[in-house]
C-alpha cells in the first residue's frame, strides 16, 4: 500500500480563510531530521488532528508554531501574518493548552486569568475573565488555587486561559489526556463549540484515535518528520483498506518503520 504520497492538493474542507499556513517547515537536530519540510494549513472553524507515533515530530512542529523553537527553513503564517517578520502580532492571535504546561498552582483561577490576560494585553480584562468563568463553568472555583483543582477542572482553566485573547489559532496538545471518559466527552463538546462559534481553527494532537475520529474534521499523519497521509478521519481508514483509524495508525507506523530500515 502506498502511504507515502499524500496528495499535496487535498481538497479544502470548506472555503473558510486559513488561520495557519505552514510551508516547507523543517528542523534538524544534528543529523536527525525531526521535521522534514512539511506543508499544511488549518482553516477557521476547522479542527485538524496532528497524529503520528512517538518521535514523529509533533511537539517539534507545535514548538515552532508557538515561536519557542526556531526552524531551519520554511514559513509559518498565522492569520496571514508571517511569524518571523510579524512575530508579536502573529503570536497575539495564537494560544495553547497542554497538560504538561500547567498554570501556576499557587495562584487562584482568577489570578491566573488576570496574569495571562495582562501578558496578552486583553482589553476590558475583568469583563473577559467574567465571560470565561461563565463559559467554562468556573465561577465557583474562581478564588481556588489552581494547584488544588482536579485534572478536569485544571483542563477547563487551561482552556479558559487559552481563549483569553480569542485566538485565531488554538493549539491543543492532548487536551483530554488524564480525564475520565465522561469528562473527556464534555471537554470534546466544549472544544467543538469553540471551533463552531468562534473564528478559531484548532490544531489538536492526540494518541486517542476514537477521539480523533469523533472530533477532527481532518487529520495529518506525521511519521519521521514527514506528512504521510492527510484526509477525513472517518473516510481515510476504509479508503486504505483498514477497519478504523487505530488499525490505519498501526499500519502507517509500520510502513514508516519499514521505510526507515536500510
Ligand atoms: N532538543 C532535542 N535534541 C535532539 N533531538 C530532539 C530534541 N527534541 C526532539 N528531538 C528528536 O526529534 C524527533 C521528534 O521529536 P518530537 O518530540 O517532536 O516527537 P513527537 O511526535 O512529539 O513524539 P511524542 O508523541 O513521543 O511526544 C525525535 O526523534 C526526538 O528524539
Amino acid at each position: 500500500m502506498d502511504f507515502f504520497h499524500a496528495s499535496p492538493n487535498s481538497p479544502i474542507p470548506h472555503a473558510q480563510p486559513r488561520v495557519l499556513e505552514v510551508r516547507q517547515l523543517a528542523k534538524r537536530y544534528g543529523r536527525r531530521e525531526a521535521v522534514a519540510g512539511i506543508s499544511f494549513s488549518v482553516h477557521r472553524h476547522e479542527i485538524v488532528g496532528l497524529l503520528g507515533p512517538n518521535g514523529a515530530g509533533k511537539t517539534t512542529t507545535i514548538n515552532m508554531l508557538l515561536g519557542v523553537l526556531a526552524g531551519d527553513g520554511g514559513e509559518i503564517r498565522i492569520d496571514g501574518l508571517d511569524l518571523k517578520r510579524q512575530r508579536s502580532q502573529a503570536l497575539g492571535r495564537t494560544n495553547f493548552a497542554a497538560i504538561y504546561a500547567p498554570l501556576p498552582g499557587n495562584l487562584s483561577v482568577r489570578q491566573n486569568l488576570r496574569l495571562f490576560g495582562m501578558l496578552y494585553d486583553v482589553p476590558a480584562l475583568e469583563t473577559r475573565i467574567g465571560e470565561l468563568l461563565e463559559q467554562f463553568e468556573l465561577q465557583t472555583l474562581a478564588e481556588t488555587k489552581c494547584g488544588l483543582l482536579s485534572s478536569g477542572e485544571q483542563t477547563r482553566v487551561s482552556l479558559a486561559k487559552a481563549m483569553l485573547n480569542q485566538p485565531r489559532l488554538l493549539l491543543l496538545d492532548e487536551p483530554t489526556a488524564s480525564l475520565d471518559p465522561a469528562k473527556a466527552h464534555e471537554l470534546r463538546q466544549l472544544i467543538r463549540g469553540i471551533a463552531t462559534e468562534h473564528d478559531t481553527g484548532i490544531l489538536w494532537t492526540s494518541h486517542n484515535m476514537q477521539e480523533v475520529e469523533a472530533v477532527c474534521d481532518r487529520v495529518l499523519f506525521l511519521s519521521r518528520g514527514r506528512i504521510l497521509l492527510e484526509g477525513d478521519p472517518r473516510q481515510l481508514p476504509r479508503a486504505h483498506g483498514y477497519e478504523n483509524l487505530d488499525a490505519l495508525f498501526i499500519g502507517l507506523a509500520g510502513e514508516g518503520l519499514q521505510e526507515a530500515r536500510p
